[in-house]
């Protein structure tokens, strides 16, 4: 659509949240699509002017929640942001070069991505905060990698593309397009000093078995899924150590009003969003954050083969903030379940760091603050937890074999011993170790690329009955925990 609908101008100025979430379910709400382009230039200029300008006014103790006035969002400059938008995508694309086909093509695609791209001013710090909007884009030409990847799909909605959606992993996007979603193409960069891949189909397809492609199951978007998206690149930081909490709570409200609608029933990342913010700050009536960490999980597993690993991460950060750290360790065991079907790439960075805060700072932590303590119900006396330990440092090594990068270094090796060490043999005793073999490790260990490791694979199946975890001994070397715990016997 060329300018605004009357509908639209009737909500400015924009000057409180109520304002905002109004604006976004009409969109959401109305027969035709949600407009990306005006609703991600509204958010962006709220966050903008609440985090990135000096002038922070300090609100007056007084103010209850529905007092937060906003700086104004004006019509007219919204406007001339929306038009300014409109012109580049369709100033940049002559359409009479793409067939009348109502489909994108690959071509169009690149050429919407090259729009974008070239139009990037040319040096800026790309991991900076606040680069992810229309806004950033059309008044600083800045934009981080999901910024690029969003900016396209809005472009294709520009040009009335109505098959071109963003796909999600949790760490990287690109784009579907065609019939049915078929066609799938690069239209941003991942990572630092990779080449990008823009307008390639997203490959090595089942081959690279990297997280980064989250094996097949991204989350694709559909419009509604895509405002989602935009909302939870909402950021409130003001700096490393402090939030807007005016933009965290207009991300928190525009986050329920998704969720109500039914669109984050099939987004992981989005409802752990929605369950960090409300663990700071509860919205009365609303379920509390621990259900809404357990819906995130409960999504990945009914919608993406429990293929991601964040929806345990998420959950596992909540436990251990919250000193469960039985919990916290069923998580993070959970999570290494996940992880323990890929192989390590150099694109996985993202996940490497996270297990290795978990390993090397969470868990040496845990146990520091456990030993102090003599109690008979310590999770050092507990079973259950040693087996869920064990389970997270086996999904682990599992990751490594096949991959063509190791994962495991002596830095990993210390705070796991002296992790184990920490429970008596009595209680390791109790948690039988039993591995089997089964088609989807065959498939990891027989497509494994790798060198690290390079071992006949064998699963660890946990059956917790009897008060105790079984994993019985396999075949297999390599970096397999019955190696690990067989060498820690003999030192402990
Ligand atoms: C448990 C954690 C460490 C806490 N926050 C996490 N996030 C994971 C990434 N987040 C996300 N939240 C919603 N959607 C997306 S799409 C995406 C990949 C990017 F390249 F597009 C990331 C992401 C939000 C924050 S994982």
């Amino acid at each position: 659509m060329a300018g605004f609908r009357a509908v639209d101008r009737r909500h400015f100025p924009l000057d409180d949240i109520p304002s905002i979430v109004r604006l976004f379910k009409e969109q959401l709400e109305s027969s035709s699509e949600p407009d990306l382009a005006l609703l991600s230039i509204v958010v962006g200029a709220v966050e903008n002017s609440l985090t990135c300008n000096r002038s922070v006014s300090v609100q007056k103790e007084t103010d209850t929640l529905c007092e937060h006035k906003l700086p104004a969002v004006q019509y007219h400059i919204t406007e001339a942001l929306y038009s300014k938008f409109h012109a580049l995508i369709k100033g940049a694309v002559d359409l009479t070069q793409y067939s009348g086909s109502k489909y994108a093509t690959r071509e169009l695609v690149k050429k919407v991505s090259d729009v974008i791209w070239n139009s990037l001013s040319k040096s800026y710090y790309k991991d900076r905060a606040h680069l992810q909007s229309l806004y950033s884009y059309l008044t600083g030409r800045r934009l981080d990698c999901f910024g690029v990847a969003f900016a396209v799909v809005a472009g294709c909605q520009v040009l009335g593309y109505r098959d071109v959606h963003l796909a999600l992993s949790e760490d990287h996007a690109w784009v579907v397009f065609g019939e049915g979603g078929s066609q799938t193409a690069e239209v941003t960069w991942h990572g630092k000093g990779n080449e990008d891949k823009r307008g390639q189909p997203v490959g090595p397809g089942m081959g690279s078995r990297s997280w980064l492609y989250v094996n097949g199951c991204p989350v694709i978007c559909t419009r509604p899924m895509e405002v989602a998206a935009l909302v939870s690149a909402i950021n409130p930081s003001l700096s490393a150590t402090s939030d807007a909490m005016e933009v965290a709570l207009l991300q928190q409200e525009l986050l329920w009003l998704l969720y109500d609608l039914g669109h984050l029933t099939q987004y992981p990342m989005a409802i752990g969003n929605l369950s960090d913010l409300e663990e700071v700050s509860p919205t009365p009536g609303r379920p509390p954050c621990s259900t809404l960490f357990q819906e995130a999980a409960m999504s990945a597993r009914t919608y993406y083969k429990n293929q991601h690993v964040y929806p345990y991460t998420y959950q596992g950060g909540y436990f251990y903030r919250h000193k469960m750290y039985k919990e916290a360790f069923e998580s993070w065991a959970n999570a290494a379940d996940v992880i323990r079907l890929y192989n390590y790439s150099r694109d996985d960075e993202e996940i490497y760091k996270e297990f290795l805060e978990i390993a090397n700072e969470l868990i040496p932590h845990i146990m520091k603050v456990v030993s102090s303590g003599h109690s008979a119900h310590s999770i050092l006396k507990d079973p259950e937890c040693f087996a869920h330990l064990i389970r997270f440092y086996d999904g682990i090594c599992q990751w490594e074999e096949g991959s063509p990068t190791p994962v495991l270094h002596i830095g990993w090796a210390k705070p796991l011993v002296n992790t184990i060490s920490k429970f008596d043999a009595d209680v390791r005793t109790q948690v039988v170790i039993e591995c089997h073999e089964d088609e989807i490790c065959n498939n990891k260990s027989s497509s494994g690329k790798g060198t690290a490791g390079n071992t006949k694979y064998l699963n660890n199946k946990y059956l917790n009955n009897n008060n105790y975890c079984k994993m019985r001994e396999g075949g297999g070397g390599g970096n397999s925990t019955r190696d690990i715990i067989r060498s820690l016997e003999s030192r402990v």
